[in-house]
């Protein structure tokens, strides 16, 4: 039980001492790690010592061993610093010069090293310091920590030295040994020792008697000194890092803070930057606001503006001249075009006459020469369009010979493969809406050379279902129209050529719509001295310019707004009155030549494109009418026509001729003139009263009536204002009859009633019946109109309902009253005052009797509509009825006629108003009776008596009065 028990004491005992050896290693590398840092640290001491006392070693700062070691392995240095400690110590010192020559320096060899280190460890030893062996010096491999003895040396020496230097030499001199030496022994020792005896060394160590008491002084002055350096060294190390990182924080400092007031400047600049962004912001906003308001206003003022435009076009009736100018034949010869503006202004000058003036022009659109037929024609196809909507629309190319106007409504020598022109493209676009339109029928078409009359008696009208088939038709009229060449084209048109597009249509609301498209390319003007013309072509260009020469005429009359324009001067004229004349759109192509010599045409014909453009046609018609209208319209035409030869067939008594013998000279007269196939009609009929009398009497009302109703019409306007003035007019014109000034209206008393006459026809009954209250402005009317549609335009519109009534004794308001309907059936007819309008039965009655041309029939008529009708759905049955009448009258003539010399209008003026004084001086003489007779016949000869202006613009100055 022993054996274990010594076993473990053994093992612990062993442990323990494995455990004191770790410590003691552990120990022993720590000492010897501070031991070679406080060797270098001597070493580097004694390397800068040396340094300083022979000068530069070429050592680096911290020099290893063996660089130290073989720096002073020749003994020089050390021989050098000991004779400067002591100078004499080493009396011959070897050098390299003392041994051979001073071309041949050779490195020293080992021995003669010897001689410098015996006498330097000679002379350490008589100063009694620290020395080693001349080996130490004489090893190439030092081992580590073998030069600790040389580095003693020579700190021993420098410790002497400076001893020497504070004391002047005079006192003891002792050696201060460093612990670091000791340390280094002690460890140069303890490499001798094995490990078991370390504890034994350090009771050794511990066991340091007091006899080396001196020798620790010494080491603890040289630790001192050491530590001084060191420190010195390190306070020095400490105080350049200081330093440094003083100047670095400085910088540091310098630079944050620069960074900061930068940084505060940027967040200042930032803050107003952004400050003033947002104030731009908002300023911008406001700009925007204001812009996009401005932009709106703009646009709502373009918009309206445009509008406006277009009102005043539609207003000034629709005539637009565009100018074409045709490319030079010579490029590089001068033109007379000077400037072209995008906004239809044109400038042109006389290129031969540098002293001429510029000449300004300004159309709806200029083409310049580089303009293309597409070009050309999209600016016209609008006109094109409206056709399709029911507007007549004339297109016609005017200009000199040879300026291209065959080119810009054919194409280029009328051949219709690439450059087509506004004819080609006109029919094709109109085939196009036609297919994309359901209910637009087939196109008519009529393609004639004016060499007929107004309905052109060659031309025909087909029936056309594309293009292809239009194509047809217009190589058929090229063929029948004369080209040939003159000086001034090799093509020229010798007449002028109309293509004539009928449109007969029908839209949603199943209403007809009748419009006709004229393509007119006129035969050019030209100078037969330049043209160069003979015989038959001379004979052509005469009569082209002689037609133009009207047109010419037409023009300035129209622009003039004459009272009578001279359609009737030329065929041409004729043909194109419904255009110029009545409500078309009327579109002019002004063509031009550039070339200098045709400058005189150019002017001439600018100037004239100039006054076409002042020209003012009314607003553009819109032919659009109820099937129903347009049906009972025709048949009221046809009744119209056999009415008037039941008048022409009829025989007049001898005792007659001499009063009817104007109706002979008309019939004379119209052998030489074929009767014009529209209708012939006065014109219209206004009558006014003014005076102080409000109320006229049915006498006064009748003298009136009774001048004008010399004529059997249909449609009258009557009004009255609040000054008692009464007026009857019919539609037409009757805005222009109402808007002459008090002053300017022919006043008419009891005895002489002034007539204006302008236009009374009978197509048809329609009237509009007032509204029972009074308007404003206190003009009260009532409308009787004969077109068979609303003819009740601007005036007092508002004021009116539509209603059916063929009385036109309704037509008489009667004495004005706010309280009083205009209601015919609640005319007060009482003859009681003087000028109180006359009762409505006997008004009625005479008033038939009026507008009945001999036998009472249209009195009949007139009874049969008179008959309040109120409801507007019987409008048709009512006109239906009124035709009923109109051909039992027709039928019955013969009866009529036989009463006619007894009863005439006069007499049953007479009759109705025998009780009346003033009836004796009726002014219904015979030849007004002859007068109205005249006027149901479609001659128009007689007419021109009594009219003032025919329908076609003849005016009779005696009615003018
Ligand atoms: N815009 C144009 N571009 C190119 N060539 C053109 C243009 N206008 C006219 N021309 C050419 O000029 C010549 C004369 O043109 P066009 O026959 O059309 O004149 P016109 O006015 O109809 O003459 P006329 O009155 O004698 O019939 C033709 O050769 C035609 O091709």
């Amino acid at each position: 039980m022993s054996e274990p028990c010594r076993v473990s004491f053994r093992d612990g005992r062993l442990a323990s001492r494995k455990a004191e050896e770790a410590v003691f290693s552990r120990k022993q590398r720590t000492l010897t790690k501070a031991a070679l840092g406080v060797v270098a640290c001597r070493r580097f001491l004694a390397s800068r010592w040396l340094e300083d006392m022979a000068g530069p070693l070429d050592l680096p700062p911290d020099p290893s061993e063996q660089e130290f070691v073989a720096c002073l392995r020749s003994g020089l240095v050390l021989c050098t610093v000991v004779n400067k400690i002591q100078p004499g110590a080493v009396p011959k010192v070897v050098t390299i010069h003392s041994l051979g020559t001073s071309n041949d320096i050779q490195p020293l060899p080992a021995y003669q090293y010897f001689e410098n280190v015996r006498n330097f460890l000679v002379a350490v030893n008589e100063l009694k310091l620290p020395s080693f062996e001349a080996s130490d010096l004489e090893k190439d491999t030092v081992e580590k920590g073998s030069a600790t003895k040389i580095v003693d040396c020579i700190l021993g020496l420098k410790s002497y030295y400076e001893w020497k230097q504070c004391n002047g030499g005079s006192g003891p001199w002792k050696l201060v040994k460093s612990p670091l030496v000791a340390h280094s022994v002690g460890r140069t020792q303890s490499n001798a020792i094995s490990p078991g005896s370390s504890i034994s060394c350090r009771k050794l160590d511990l066991s340091a008697t007091s006899d080396k008491q001196n020798v620790t002084q010494n080491e603890n002055l040289i630790s001192k000194d050491v530590g001084i350096a060191l420190s010195k060294l390190l306070s020095n190390c400490l105080l350049d890092s200081k330093e440094n990182i003083d100047h670095k924080l400085l910088d540091l400092q310098n630079a944050s803070q620069e960074l900061r007031s930068l940084l505060l400047m940027t967040r200042m600049e930032f803050v107003t930057l952004r400050t003033q962004l947002q104030n731009d912001l908002t300023l911008l906003g406001t700009y925007l606001q204001g812009i996009s308001a401005a932009a709106i206003g703009y646009n709502q003022a373009v918009r309206e503006n445009k509008h406006l435009y277009n009102m005043i076009q539609e207003l000034r009736g629709n005539i637009r001249v565009f100018c074409r100018i045709r490319p030079a034949f010579n490029m590089e010869a001068k033109s007379s075009i000077d400037y072209t503006g995008k906004d239809g202004s044109l400038i042109v000058v006389d290129p031969t006459n540098p002293q001429s003036t510029r000449k300004s022009f300004h159309f709806n659109k200029i083409f310049g020469p580089d303009a293309s037929q597409d070009e050309v024609y999209k600016d016209t196809q609008p006109l094109i369009r409206s056709v399709m909507d029911g507007y007549n629309v004339c297109i016609f190319a005017y200009g000199q010979t040879g300026s291209g106007k065959t080119h810009t409504m054919c194409g280029p020598s009328s051949g219709l493969s690439k450059n087509v022109g506004v004819n080609y493209m006109a029919l094709s676009d109109l085939f196009q809406i036609s297919s994309a339109r359901e209910g637009i029928n087939t196109l008519e078409i009529k393609n004639c050379s004016a060499n007929g009359g107004l309905n052109v008696p060659d031309a025909s009208m087909r029936s056309v279902q594309s293009v292809d088939d239009v194509l047809t038709l217009m190589k058929l009229g090229e063929k029948n129209r004369i080209f040939c060449s003159t000086a001034m084209n090799n093509r020229s048109s010798r007449s002028h050529s109309v293509l004539t597009v009928h449109i007969l249509g029908e839209d949603m609301t199943r209403c007809k719509i009748r419009s006709c498209l004229h393509l007119v390319d006129l035969a050019g003007s030209e100078r037969v001295d330049k043209s160069e013309v003979t015989g038959d072509r001379l004979k052509e260009a005469q009569h082209i310019n002689k037609s133009l020469s009207c047109l010419g005429d037409v023009i300035t009359a129209l622009a003039q707004k004459n009272s009578h324009i001279p359609y009737r001067n030329s065929k041409l004229t004729q043909l194109l009155q419904n255009s110029l004349g009545g409500r078309a759109k009327v579109l002019m192509f002004a063509h031009v030549s550039p070339e200098a010599d045709s400058y005189g045409e150019t002017l001439s014909t600018l100037k004239f494109a100039q006054r076409v453009s002042t020209v003012e046609l009314g607003a553009a018609h819109l032919n659009k009418e109820s099937s129903e209208v347009l049906e009972l319209k025709e048949e009221i035409e046809s009744l119209k026509k056999a009415l008037s030869r039941k008048e022409v067939e009829k025989p007049v008594p001898s005792y007659k001729m001499k009063e009817n013998r104007p109706i002979l000279e008309m019939q004379n007269h119209n052998v030489r003139t074929p009767p014009r196939s529209r209708r012939l009609s006065i014109e219209s009929v206004t009558v006014q009263m003014v005076g102080s009398k409000k109320n006229p009497t049915d006498t006064e009302v009748h003298r009136s009536l009774s001048q004008i109703v010399h004529t059997p019409t249909l449609s009258i306007r009557s009004s009255m204002d609040g000054n008692g003035v009464l007026k009857i007019a019919s539609m037409t014109k009757a805005d222009e009859v109402f808007s002459k000034s008090p002053t300017q209206r022919p006043k008419i008393g009891a005895e002489h009633a002034p007539v204006r006459i302008r236009r009374l026809s009978i197509e048809g009954i329609k009237c509009l019946k007032p509204h029972s209250d009074i308007p404003k402005d206190g003009i009260l009317s009532s409308v009787v109109s004969c077109e068979g549609v609303s003819v009740l335009d601007h005036l007092n519109k508002e004021t009116f309902n539509e209603v059916d009534c063929g009385n036109v004794c309704d037509t008489y308001p009667g004495p004005i009253s706010p309280s009083r309907s205009l209601c015919p059936r609640n005319v007060n007819m009482s003859t009681s005052s003087p000028l109180q309008p006359p009762k409505s039965p006997l008004s009625m009655r005479k008033l038939d009797e009026m507008v009945t041309p001999h036998d009472g029939g249209l009195r009949k008529m007139s009874q049969a509509t008179k008959t309040s009708i109120t409801n507007p759905s019987t409008k048709g049955s009512q006109i239906r009825k009124s035709l009923q009448t109109i051909g039992k009258f027709i039928s019955g003539s013969e009866k009529g006629n036989s009463r006619y010399p007894t009863e005439t209008p006069a007499s049953i003026f007479g009759r109705n108003n025998r009780n009346n004084r003033s009836d004796d001086k009726s002014p219904m003489t015979i030849d007004a009776r002859l007068r109205r007779r005249q006027s149901l016949t479609p001659v128009q000869t007689s007419v021109i008596n009594m009219s003032r202006r025919s329908s076609l613009g003849g005016k009779s100055p005696e009615l003018c009065k």
